[in-house]
């Protein structure tokens, strides 16, 4: 058998065909073979793409792929057609976030496994519903916070959790923010896209608080939050930030994220009773540093090198869990991502930030 014939193949459906998922298919066709865990094991096609708008847009979507290696994909105009495609085993949905609820549903309905750009879902219970959905049918579903698949995330998870070179996590502080002045056209700004910088920013922020505090948990922790409202779209936040305090653990996470400036050099602080370490992105770690409570020196981490972008890590977790018959993926349980919309949800609710009832409904 060749090497090619022992790869399990994953056929790929697209939906939302902006800038971003061009990014991503460019990345994921042209990176995959660079994951060291499971770059041999598996091969990615795409085999379709659709567009909301028209089949031109679709076509001219085409200029933005490099498809001498991804290929050149079917095109389509109608979801219905699409969706009913065979040779589709996966959907990646990247539309704006609050068509990812009734487009996730309707390629569950229609027996797809689904990949879903984050912030998953509006509210937990779309959440939930999907993950019912998904469970009666069988089919896999991951969330796609790719920050979780990275292998840069996963050395600093275990340096913490595991070989505790910190010692006992006290405190954790993430932020991932963004200079956005108001754009009316922007998603970024539109309630009924389900804007505003939780669901853009503070759902990478927030997973270094899940990774290292709310998973290790036993219990519920208190819940602090305060948000700023934007002055022209007053709906949507341009500032939040999410303080948990876990008796438990005596310890606390704060995950913020804003329109209004960037992110330090370093925005994720892990502090233990032996030492620190800071991380410089929320989204996309690259650089570490450990502060030893014992040592003035500061010590460099040597981190894995992420080739290309790093988008294909989660690509590929999707194809050896379809391929191992599995509904989620290791490294990011659904409910992980339930407890996590849960909480933004008591955001929402406790800062203003509302959306149409129209997105919100189940
Ligand atoms: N993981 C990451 O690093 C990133 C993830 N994202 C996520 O990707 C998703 C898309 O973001 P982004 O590309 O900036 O969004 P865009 O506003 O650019 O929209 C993307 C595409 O979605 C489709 N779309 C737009 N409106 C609708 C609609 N009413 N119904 C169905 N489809 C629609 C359009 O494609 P068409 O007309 O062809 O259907 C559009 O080009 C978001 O969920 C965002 O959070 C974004 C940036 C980075
Ligand atoms: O989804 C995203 O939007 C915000 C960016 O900073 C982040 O890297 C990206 O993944």
């Amino acid at each position: 058998m060749s090497d090619q014939q022992r790869r399990f193949v994953l056929r790929w459906g697209v939906v939302g065909l902006g800038a971003f998922s061009a990014k991503w298919i460019n990345d994921v066709f042209s990176n995959y073979q660079r994951d060291a865990i499971n770059g041999a094991a598996v091969t990615h096609e795409l085999k379709a793409i659709v567009s909301s708008t028209s089949l031109s847009k679709a076509k001219k979507f085409l200029d933005l792929i490099d498809t001498s290696i991804a290929g050149t994909p079917k095109l389509y105009d109608s979801y219905d057609e699409f969706l009913h495609d065979d040779e589709i085993d996966i959907v990646y949905i990247a539309a704006p976030n609050s068509f990812h609820y009734p487009l996730a549903q309707a390629a569950l309905q229609a027996g797809k496994h689904i990949l879903v750009e984050k912030t998953f879902t509006i509210n937990h219970e779309q959440a939930y519903e999907l993950q019912k959905l998904a469970a009666d049918r069988q089919l896999f579903v991951l969330h796609g916070v790719w920050t979780r698949f990275l292998p840069t995330t996963k050395y600093i998870e275990k340096l913490v959790l595991e070989n505790g070179v910190i010692g006992q996590v006290t405190r954790v502080q993430a932020d991932l923010s963004h200079d956005c002045p108001f754009v009316a056209e922007n998603r970024l700004f539109n309630p009924e896209l389900g804007g505003g910088v939780l669901f853009d920013n503070i759902i990478y922020s927030f997973t270094w608080v899940d990774l290292l505090l709310l998973s290790q948990s036993k219990s519920a922790p208190r819940i602090n939050s305060w948000s700023i409202l934007s002055k022209i779209v007053p709906n949507i936040d341009i500032s939040s930030s999410i303080t948990l305090v876990f008796d438990d653990l005596e310890a606390t996470g704060t995950a913020t994220g804003s329109f209004l400036q960037e992110s330090p050099k370093y925005s994720v602080l892990i502090e233990g009773k032996r030492g620190s370490i800071s991380i410089d992105r929320a989204s996309r770690p690259t650089k570490a540093v450990i502060t030893r409570a014992d040592s003035s020196e500061d010590s460099i981490v040597e981190l894995p090198l992420i080739d290309g972008l790093g988008y294909y890590y989660e690509a590929n977790a999707a194809a050896v869990s379809i391929r191992d018959k599995l509904l989620e993926p290791a490294e990011y349980s659904f409910a992980q991502t339930i407890r996590t919309l849960e909480i933004f949800d008591q955001v929402k609710t406790k800062n203003g930030i509302t959306y149409p009832t129209s997105i919100e409904r189940i």
